[in-house]
C-alpha cells in the first residue's frame, strides 16, 4: 500500500470516529435534557404527593418536603433514591393502616346499625333505612372518602329515628338529676306561700314531686308554680300600683284645694284692702266736711249719708267674708275626707306589707321562722355577742331517719310530722330563745346568755319533749327523736365557722347512735 492511501485511510477513519463522536454527544445531550425533565416530573410529583398527604403524618410531610428541596438543589437521583425507598415504605405502611381503622370503623358502624334496628317500635321505613345501610356498610372500602357518604347516611338515620320519637311524643326517661329536681322543687314549693285557693293543689303536687316523677310531669309542675308565681307578681304589682294611684288622685285633690284656698286668701286680702281704703277716704272726706261745715243741720245730713254708705259696705264685706268662710270651711273639708281616705289606704296597705314580711319570714309549712328570719335573727344575736361581749349557741337540730316516715307513711304525713315537731320545738323554748326551720327535716335554735350546762339542760329538755311525742300513723306507733350539734359562740369567729362547728357535732351526735345532743368543745 501506497503512502498516499495510507493517508487517506486514516483521514476517513478519524472523520468517522468523528461523526461517531458528535452523535454521542448529541445523544448524551438527548439524554441529559430527559433527565432534567424527569427529575423535574419527579419534583412535581412529589409535590403532589406532599399536597395529598399533608396533614396526616408530620414526619412524611417534613421527609417530602425535604426530598423535594435535594432533589431541586442536586439534580441527582441516585443520590435520594435510599430516602425514596424509606418514604415509600411509610406510605405502603400508612395505606395498611387506614385500610385497618376502615375496616373497623365498617364494624362499628354495622353494629351501630344493629343496635338502632334493635329499638322497639320503630317504623317500617325506618327499618328499611337500616337494612339499606347495613348492606351498604359492608361492600369493601377503599378510601375514606368512601366512608363519609356512609357516615352522613346513619346520622340521617338517627335524626329521623329522633324525629319519630319526638313526634309520638314518647316519654323521655327520668334520670337521678330528674328526680333530685323535683325533691329541689318539692323544697322550694314548702318555702313559698300560695293563695288560699290554691294550697290544697299545691300540697298534692308536692307530694307528688317527692315521689317518682316522670319528666313530663316534672316540665307541667315547672310551669304551673311558674304560672302561679307570675299571677302573684302581677297581683301585687297591681295593688300596689292601685295604692300609688289613690294617693297621686289624693295629693292631687289636696294640692288643687290648696291652690283654691290660697287664690281665695290673696283676693281677700286685696278685697280687704280695697274696703279699708274706700273706708279711710270717707272718713276723710267726713273729716273735711266737719271741718268746713257751717251748719248742723246740713252737716248731719252729709254725715249720716256717708255712714250708711259706710256700713253698707262693710256689711257687703261681711257678707263676702262669709261666703269665703263657707267655701274654704268645704273644701277644708273634703280635704280633710281626702287625707282620711289616703291614711285608711295607707294603713291597709302598711299592714298588708307588715303581712307580707311576716310571710317572706315565716316557713309555709310549719309556721316557724324561716331560713331568711334565722340569718337576719342570727345577725342581730351576734352584734350583740360582740357589744356586749354576752354568750350565744348555735344548735343545729334534725329528725333521725326521716326518711323512713316519708316512706313508710307518705309525704303528707311526713309533712304533718315536721308541724308537729315545730310546733313542740317553738312551745318548748322559753322568751328570749330562738328557733327557726333552716329546711327540710332541719332545724336551728338560737339560745343567748347561757353557759354550756344550762345549754345541754335546754337542749336535752327539747330532745326529751320530742322523744315523748305519740306519733301514731295509721294503727302503727312511731318513735320520733332528734340528734342536736351545739356550738357556742367564740371570739373572733364568724358565724359561719359556728355553725360549721354546730353542724360538726350533729355529724357526731347522728354518728353515735342519734337522739343526742353533742357540743364541740
Ligand atoms: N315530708 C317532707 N319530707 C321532707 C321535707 N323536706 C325534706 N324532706 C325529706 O327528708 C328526708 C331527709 O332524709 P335524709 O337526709 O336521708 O336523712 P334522715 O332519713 O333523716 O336520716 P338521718 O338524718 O341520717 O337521721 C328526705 O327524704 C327528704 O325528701 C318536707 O318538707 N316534707
Amino acid at each position: 500500500m501506497s503512502d498516499s492511501d495510507n493517508s487517506m485511510s486514516s483521514e476517513t477513519l478519524i472523520a468517522k470516529e468523528l461523526e461517531e463522536a458528535r452523535a454521542a454527544q448529541k445523544k448524551l445531550e438527548g439524554l441529559a435534557s430527559s433527565y432534567q425533565i424527569q427529575i423535574r416530573s419527579l419534583i412535581d410529583f412529589i409535590h403532589q404527593l406532599s399536597l395529598s398527604c399533608k396533614g396526616q403524618d408530620l414526619n412524611l410531610d417534613a421527609r417530602l418536603a425535604k426530598l423535594r428541596t435535594n432533589l431541586s438543589n442536586d439534580n441527582n437521583i441516585q443520590a435520594v433514591l435510599p430516602e425514596l425507598a424509606e418514604i415509600c415504605d411509610t406510605l405502603r405502611n400508612r395505606t395498611l393502616q387506614s385500610q385497618r381503622e376502615l375496616k373497623s370503623g365498617q364494624d362499628s358502624m354495622l353494629t351501630l346499625s344493629q343496635r338502632l334496628a334493635a329499638i322497639d317500635n320503630i317504623s317500617v321505613h325506618i327499618k328499611r333505612e337500616i337494612i339499606h345501610f347495613q348492606q351498604d356498610i359492608i361492600k369493601p372500602t377503599i378510601s375514606v372518602w368512601d366512608f363519609v357518604p356512609k357516615i352522613t347516611q346513619l346520622a340521617s338515620i338517627y335524626e329521623s329515628l329522633l324525629l319519630e320519637r319526638l313526634v309520638k311524643g314518647e316519654p323521655i326517661e327520668a334520670t337521678a338529676q330528674h328526680q333530685h329536681m323535683a325533691h329541689e322543687l318539692a323544697h322550694q314549693l314548702s318555702e313559698l306561700e300560695f293563695r288560699a285557693k290554691d294550697r290544697d293543689s299545691i300540697a298534692a303536687l308536692k307530694a307528688e314531686l317527692a315521689g317518682n316523677v316522670s319528666v313530663e310531669r316534672l316540665l307541667q309542675a315547672y310551669q304551673l308554680v311558674l304560672k302561679l308565681l307570675m299571677t302573684e307578681v302581677v297581683r301585687e304589682k297591681n295593688s300596689s300600683h292601685q295604692f300609688l294611684s289613690a294617693i297621686n288622685e289624693c295629693l292631687a285633690l289636696v294640692r288643687d284645694s290648696v291652690n283654691d284656698n290660697w287664690t281665695v286668701t290673696l283676693n281677700n286680702f286685696s278685697k280687704q284692702r280695697e274696703t279699708n281704703r274706700q273706708i279711710t277716704n270717707q272718713c276723710s272726706e267726713m273729716d273735711q266736711h266737719l271741718q268746713a261745715a257751717t251748719e248742723i243741720e246740713a252737716l248731719k245730713q252729709h254725715i249720716s249719708a256717708e255712714l250708711q254708705m259706710l256700713q253698707a259696705r262693710i256689711k257687703e264685706r261681711e257678707q263676702e267674708q262669709q261666703n269665703d268662710v263657707i267655701r274654704l270651711k268645704k273644701s277644708m273639708d273634703s280635704m280633710r275626707k281626702e287625707i282620711e281616705t289616703l291614711s285608711v289606704e295607707s294603713g291597709n296597705f302598711k299592714e298588708k306589707l307588715v303581712e307580707q314580711q311576716r310571710l317572706i319570714m315565716t316557713d309555709t309549712l310549719t309556721q316557724l321562722p324561716n331560713r331568711a328570719a334565722m340569718d337576719e335573727r342570727l345577725k342581730r344575736e351576734y352584734r350583740n355577742v360582740r357589744r356586749n361581749n354576752s354568750q350565744l349557741w348555735v344548735v343545729v337540730a334534725d329528725v333521725d331517719n326521716f326518711k323512713l316516715i316519708n316512706d313508710n307513711f307518705g309525704h303528707p304525713a311526713g309533712d304533718k310530722t315536721l308541724q308537729v315537731v315545730a310546733t313542740t320545738l317553738q312551745n318548748t323554748l322559753r322568751k328570749g330563745e330562738f328557733v327557726a326551720r333552716y329546711g327540710g327535716e332541719e332545724f336551728v335554735l338560737l339560745l343567748p346568755d347561757i353557759d354550756e350546762e344550762q345549754a345541754l339542760h335546754i337542749v336535752n329538755r327539747v330532745r326529751e319533749r320530742v322523744s315523748s311525742i305519740p306519733f301514731k300513723f295509721g294503727d302503727r306507733r312511731v318513735a320520733l327523736t332528734i340528734s342536736f350539734g351545739c356550738a357556742q359562740v367564740n371570739s373572733n369567729e364568724t358565724i359561719h365557722e359556728t355553725f360549721e362547728r354546730a353542724d360538726g357535732a350533729l355529724y357526731r351526735a347522728k354518728r353515735n347512735g342519734r337522739n343526742r345532743v353533742e357540743i364541740d368543745k
